[in-house]
This record gives C-alpha cells, structure tokens and sequence, in this order.
C-alpha cells in the first residue's frame, strides 16, 4: 500500500505518576485559566486519594496496544507514539523522537471525540505549540526538505463504533442494576465547559453550542440503540469560579432531582470520556455514587468504551482511511498542523492560546 503518512501519534490529556507530579500537572492544566486555588487544592486531593496516579496513561497504553494489533490485522505498517498536553511524555518531547526518527508524515488520534475549544481546539493548539518547540530542536524541520505534516483526526462522536460500544455499556450497567419492578433512569454525562466557550464554538449560523450540541446528539444516538426514550443530558467536573457559568445541570444536584422526582434507580454513562480516567474514577465512582447513596438510590456508572473491539476498530480504520493521504479533509476537526478546522468548528477561539508552554522540562 502506498502511504502517504508513515506514523501514528496518539494525542492525550496526561495525568501524574505519583504524588509529587499531581501539583505541577494541575498547574501545566491550569495555566493562564484563572482556576481558584482552592479547586486545585481539592483536586489535587482527588488525586492523591489514588497515591496521586492517574489511570490515564495506562488506558491510553492498552487502548495503543489495540490500536497496534489492529493495525497490523489491517496491514497497515505503521508505528503509533504516544504523547499528551499536560505530562510526560509531552507531545513536544515524542514529536521530537518521532522526527529523530525519521517520522514526517503524522496522523494524530486525539482522545476527545468533541468539537469546541477544549474537545478539538486545545489538540490543535498542542500540536502547533509540538511544532514549534521542534523548529527550536531541530532547525532542519523549518525547511521544505525536512518539513513536518501532523493532520489530526476527525471528531468520532457520532462514528457507529462509538454510538455501538456505548449503547453495550450501558446495556451492561443496567444488568448490573438487577432486575426490580422499577424503572432505570439513563444518565449521559459530559465534561462541563464555560457556557461562554460552548457558545463560541461552532457555526454561528447554527447558533454556536457545538460541543453541547455534539454531547447531546450522541446521547440520542446511544438511547436510540438502546430503544430508551427517556434519558437526561447532565455534566460534570465544572471548575472556575462559581460565578462564571458552566454548562449545568450538574451531575450531582441532578441525582438530588431524580430523586425528589421518586427515580430510585440510575444507570450513568459518561459519553464525555473515552476511559475510565479520574474525572470518571473520582467525579462518578466517589462523588456522583456516594450521592445516590444518600439519597437511597440504586447506582451504576457504565464502562466508557475504552479497549470495546469495535472503538479501537474504528480508530483503526481512521488510520487506514486517511494514511494514503485520501481522508476527508473537510471532516469536522480535520486539519494540518494545529490549523483551525475546516467548517467553522472550533473558530473563533473560546480563549487565547496559553500565554506559555508547559513546563515540558520539569520532572
Ligand atoms: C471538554 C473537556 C474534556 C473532554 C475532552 C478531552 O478528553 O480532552 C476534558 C477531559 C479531561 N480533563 C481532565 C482533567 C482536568 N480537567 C481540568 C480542567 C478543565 N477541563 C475542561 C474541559 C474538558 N476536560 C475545562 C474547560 C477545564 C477548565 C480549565 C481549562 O480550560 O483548561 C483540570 C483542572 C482542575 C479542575 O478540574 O478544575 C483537570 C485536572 C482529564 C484527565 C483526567 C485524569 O488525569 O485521569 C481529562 C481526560
Ligand atoms: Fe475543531
């Protein structure tokens, strides 16, 4: 097969490795977002509760694993990396190996399968600010000679694989519930972003909301696999000052109205997330359950798809699709070398670029 691309760098958030790397993470996170102190502090705490390791990294190296037997199955010969925006290794850091060795032509899978700032935007930003720190490493990649192409994936949110994967999790959540002569009450649950960002994304003439609108549009997809009706739209994870307002309602004040409601039995799925990292550990397992605890109800978090056959089959068969460089370029959250997409998904910027880079250096 000819290959236009010849690389794989599987893009993520990060997360610390021990207790000393939760601090300086949260402020790589953090920086130049006006996020209180306090919310640090607590959420640094969220962390150290697991010896201060996130599950992050090793789900992404199990979900990489996949990606690599997949490949191979697929014929496709090409070496997957690993990096991310806010810890080691940094996408800077990989970037730079990836040259060294030999590696020009990059297809990126972003972990958010989201528009918007934070769902897309932010993985552009990260792959020009990778680019830029290499022209710095290695002057050579500033020339046509040794120039550098990282395209970044489309946004996955209403792939089948996705909408199929989730629809079996929480087929086996509500398993999990037992049978009762009650009625299950589904849940979908999202990272909550500003409502001002959620609102600067998208097409205009769409009235903006494309993150929102994306979340709420998978929820749909998921229920109607499952035939259910009768779900809620909720969030999750908020941080900032109280007074700025975030999507809402949040999960846990929504647990408060079902319950007030009679709902004595709920099954959550985080569509939001692609692995069971600590937002979903700590927001859902710890907080969101020991509310519904409180409150008498019966409570489930459904698996994110993760290593599901079918979710590392479709990030597969994105690789196969565009690595002879033919993919649909005008996919939402498509484009080269952190340029903004096409079709208007995360432009105009929420935010300013961070005013810094991370501290890739620090250890
Ligand atoms: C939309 C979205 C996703 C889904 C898309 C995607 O997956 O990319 C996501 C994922 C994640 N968010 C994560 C962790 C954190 N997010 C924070 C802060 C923030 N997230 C935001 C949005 C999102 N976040 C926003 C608008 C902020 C405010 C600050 C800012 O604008 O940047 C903070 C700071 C402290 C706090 O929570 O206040 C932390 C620690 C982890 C890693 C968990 C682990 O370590 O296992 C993951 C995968
Ligand atoms: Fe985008």
């Amino acid at each position: 097969m000819e290959t236009a691309f010849d690389s794989v760098l599987f893009l993520s958030f990060g997360g610390p490795e021990g207790p000393d790397e939760v601090m300086p993470f949260l402020e790589n996170v953090t920086r130049g977002r006006g996020i209180p102190r306090e919310r640090l502090e607590s959420v640094a705490e969220h962390y150290l509760h697991f010896g201060g390791v996130s599950p992050i990294n090793r789900l992404n190296l199990d979900m990489i694993d996949g990606l690599r037997a997949d490949l191979a199955r697929r014929g496709v010969d090409l070496p997957v990396y690993f990096g991310n925006r806010n810890w080691h290794p940094m996408a800077e850091d990989t970037l730079a190996e990836m040259y060294r060795a030999g590696h020009r032509r990059i297809l990126v899978f972003p972990t958010s399968a989201w528009g918007g700032y934070s769902g897309c935007r932010q993985y552009h930003e990260d792959i020009d600010r990778s680019l830029q720190a290499l022209a710095s490493r290695e002057p050579a990649s500033t020339t046509p000679e040794g120039a550098v192409v990282l395209r970044k994936l489309p946004q996955y949110w209403s792939h089948p694989a996705f909408t199929a994967a989730g629809a079996d999790a929480v087929r086996r959540g509500i398993e999990k519930l037992g049978a009762s002569e009650d009625s299950v009450r589904l849940v979908f649950t999202a990272h909550s972003v500003p409502s001002s960002a959620d609102a600067a994304s998208g097409p205009a003439a769409e009235g903006g909301n494309l993150y929102s609108r994306q979340v709420m549009a998978a929820s749909q997809a998921v229920a109607d696999a499952l035939g259910v009706d009768d779900f809620d739209q909720v969030w999750q994870s908020r941080s900032g000052p109280p007074q700025i307002p975030w999507l809402e309602p949040d999960i846990c004040d929504h647990l408060e109205d079902l319950a007030a409601q009679g709902v004595r039995r709920v099954v959550v799925y985080p569509i939001g997330f692609i692995s069971d990292h600590l937002e979903v550990i700590w927001d859902l397992d710890n907080e969101a359950a020991e509310t519904a605890q409180r409150l008498g109800m019966d409570y489930v978090r459904a698996d994110t798809v993760g290593t599901d056959p079918r979710f590392i089959e479709m990030i597969g068969e994105y690789v196969e699709n565009y690595v002879g460089g033919l993919g649909d370029l005008t996919a939402m959250g498509c484009g080269d070398n952190g340029r903004v997409c096409r079709d208007r998904c995360c432009v105009p910027a929420a935010r300013p670029s961070r005013p810094s880079a991370p501290a890739a250096d620090a250890t």
